[in-house]
């Protein structure tokens, strides 16, 4: 069986004069847990937009297990497999932990398998005691969660997570890193993420953006020991 799940090659994406991308050649491989580092304004953000469609590329190509991504609208990509946590929830406050799973999974006709679905997924990410609670009631890093459990429960064959760790506190954060691996044992994974301790935690691959193009790649301590990726990203910010 085929096990490359993505495949970008050469993807830029320019807004007028800015190459917020410039040729990206990206390979995932399916059970990966790969993070994504860089300086601000290096693309990461705009990569992921790119993959999920709120983005056309302005060239490049994308596969999704062979399937052409650019061009395609989100809701058929997200169809397609693609599920993404982006920095800011989309959740409704008003409503229950339950009520926000349950209309995130309004397309699972079947009402017990989806309130198993719920369930299981409440279990997963550990905020099964979350269930009855209202959303505006809870705290950032529960929150976080919450939208979490909506994404892995939708089922996607990509999970991608942009900033996860950003607002948490340490507690939260070495939680959070324990429930990325569990979720990477039956989901591909992607993360982006600043947090340094955070990524030793969970990253075997590291994937280094700077400038709209891929700095370097390899193994989450030869890359952060590297001194040029030092010199553009860590010595700026958290090592
Ligand atoms: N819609 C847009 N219009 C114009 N410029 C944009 C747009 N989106 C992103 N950019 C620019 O593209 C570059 C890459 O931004 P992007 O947000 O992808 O970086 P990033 O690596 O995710 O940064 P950060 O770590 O700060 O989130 C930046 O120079 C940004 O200002």
């Amino acid at each position: 069986m085929d096990d490359m799940l993505l495949q970008a090659r050469d993807v830029a994406m320019h807004f007028g004069g800015v190459k917020a991308l410039d040729g990206v050649d990206f390979n995932l491989r399916r059970g990966e847990l790969r993070c994504l580092i860089g300086p601000n304004g290096a693309g990461k953000t705009t990569f992921f937009r790119c993959l999920t469609g709120t983005y056309q590329p302005t060239r490049g190509s994308i596969l999704l297990a062979n399937q052409s991504i650019p061009g395609r609208e989100r809701h058929e990509i997200a169809r397609l497999g693609i599920g993404i946590k982006t920095q800011i929830p989309s959740l409704f406050d008003g409503l229950s932990v339950h009520e926000n799973l349950w209309l995130s999974l309004r397309t699972m006709r079947d009402g017990v398998l989806r309130e198993r679905r719920i369930a299981e997924v409440l279990e997963r990410v550990e905020i099964a005691h979350l269930h009855d609670k209202i959303l505006g009631h809870l705290a950032h890093g529960q929150r976080q969660l919450v939208e979490l459990a909506m994404i892995v429960a939708s089922d996607p064959c990509l999970v991608l997570l942009d900033e996860p760790a950003a607002g948490m506190n340490k507690t939260e954060v070495n939680r959070l890193a324990e429930i990325i691996r569990e979720i990477n044992t039956t989901h591909t994974v992607v993360v982006v993420e600043h947090d340094m301790t955070f990524i030793r935690k969970i990253a075997s691959t590291v994937t280094v953006f700077n400038r709209g193009l891929i700095l370097t790649e390899g193994p989450v301590e030869t890359v952060l020991s590297d001194a040029i990726v030092r010199d553009v990203y860590l010595g700026k910010s958290n090592g």
